[in-house]
């Protein structure tokens, strides 16, 4: 029996993807096989020697200490994609909100409660709610991956200009993009040209307090920040004292805190990008059917400390080695295993910056030899074989 630990409330279909035969549910500490998370902070979490994964059904894997992860063995999934279509609907009303007050409009006319003039003041208040259009005018998208392409193509739907930023955009992402939205080859650029700006980068520390004051003195006098990826990514203080002097008209987030509460300009969302149907049981399915491929097969898909390693199985058994990217691995592992005379019938390694990971199909089940054998290196962060 394989045991999933799950830190955060995951969607029933995700849950469902594991075969009850062969996998259980444990609330354990310590006990997990591996752990299928959203939001919950996992930074300051002791792992069990056992925990070989750790799925975040969600795209930020900023609650999750990835390094440390790496250094114990163990891989970090995430599931690109899977909820951008929310967060990119969620932004679309945080852009309607900060260009029609509705909210304080509905929230007057829910004060007026069934006033016999109601309708009669409705006509003569309503004047106080007047807003703008967003056709016509600039956003500024910095960060071009899954969420912010879709936002930036929405608004060309919306006859909005676009102007993107994002100085690592993929081939991929690239293609998807919209012909129509301008390529800003700086921040800056993007900061002094959008009536309104909205993020959708990680949050890494190269990203952190990406906006800062300096950042916000470029933005034109009466644009709206929107921050639906993540609080670390503004500087409150900076974003307060910019409200504070009109610099900006309104900072619109899904990431409240006691600074940013009740503060004038801002508006705040209970952290609900993510929060549809859809989207949770999208990135609950495929956190679990990662984490279902990497335990019974090793195979790795979209694990964001080891590039994608997927092999046909073949052979009884395969032995799963995740390692230190350093010279003569390959020939290390390989060399035990023919030492041994056994046959290798199919093996695939690949790295990514520091690490690496080797699959190694081979002709008998008796390797649990070798594999002690190899845990005994130091390079090598953790060995599996699976019959
Ligand atoms: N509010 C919510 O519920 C949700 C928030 N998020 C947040 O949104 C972030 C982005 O999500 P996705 O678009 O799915 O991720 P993604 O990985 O597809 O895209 C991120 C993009 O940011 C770019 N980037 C990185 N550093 C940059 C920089 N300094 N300047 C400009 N661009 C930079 C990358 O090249 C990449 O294209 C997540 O990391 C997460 O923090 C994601 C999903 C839900
Ligand atoms: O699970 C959630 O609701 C949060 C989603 C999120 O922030 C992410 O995917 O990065």
């Amino acid at each position: 029996m394989l045991n999933i630990r799950c830190l955060n409330k995951i969607a029933e279909a995700g849950l469902a993807q594991f075969p009850q035969a062969s996998y259980q549910f444990t609330e354990q500490a310590g006990a997990e096989d591996a752990i299928l998370v959203r939001s919950a902070d996992l930074k300051e979490m002791d792992f069990g020697a056992g925990l070989k994964a750790i799925a975040r059904a969600g795209a930020g894997t900023n609650n999750i200490p990835t390094a440390r992860c790496s250094e114990a063995g163990i891989v970090v999934f995430n599931t690109p994609g899977a909820n951008a279509n929310a967060v990119k609907e969620l932004v679309l009303a945080g852009l309607l909100m900060s260009s029609r007050p509705v909210v304080p409009a509905i929230a007057w006319i829910e004060s007026l409660g069934s006033a016999a003039d109601l309708a009669q003041r409705v006509e003569q208040e309503k004047s106080r709610f007047v807003g703008t259009e967003l056709k016509g005018k600039t956003l500024g998208v910095i960060g071009l991956g899954a969420i912010g392409i879709l936002v930036a193509n929405l608004a060309v739907e919306l006859d909005m200009q676009v102007v993107g930023y994002d100085p690592y955009i993929s081939v991929d992402a690239a293609w998807k993009l919209s012909r129509q939205v301008r390529h800003a080859e700086s921040l800056e650029a993007v900061l002094k040209t959008a009536d309104y700006v909205t993020i959708h980068v990680p949050l890494t520390p190269q990203t952190k307090n990406l906006i800062a004051a300096s950042q916000l003195k470029l933005m034109k006098t009466g644009a709206v920040l929107l921050n639906f990826a993540r609080g670390g990514l503004v500087q409150e203080d900076a974003v307060l004292a910019a409200l504070a002097a009109r610099q900006i008209r309104g900072y619109v987030t899904d990431f409240p805190s006691p600074a940013l509460a009740g503060k004038r300009g801002v508006t705040l969302i209970p952290h609900l990008g993510a929060s549809t149907e859809e989207a949770e049981e999208n990135c609950a399915v495929m956190a679990a059917q990662e984490l279902i491929d990497y335990l019974e097969n090793g195979n790795i898909r979209n694990a964001v400390n080891l590039p994608d390693v997927v092999m046909e199985r073949s052979g009884q058994a395969r032995l799963c080695c995740f390692h230190r990217n350093v010279p003569n691995m390959l020939a290390h592992i390989s060399g035990m295993i023919s030492k041994q005379g056994i046959n290798i019938e199919n093996l695939l390694n690949r790295s990514q910056g520091e690490f690496a990971y080797t699959l190694v199909d081979v002709d008998t089940p008796a390797v649990e030899e070798i594999a002690a054998t190899l845990r005994q290196q130091p390079e090598i962060l953790r060995v599996r074989v699976i019959v």
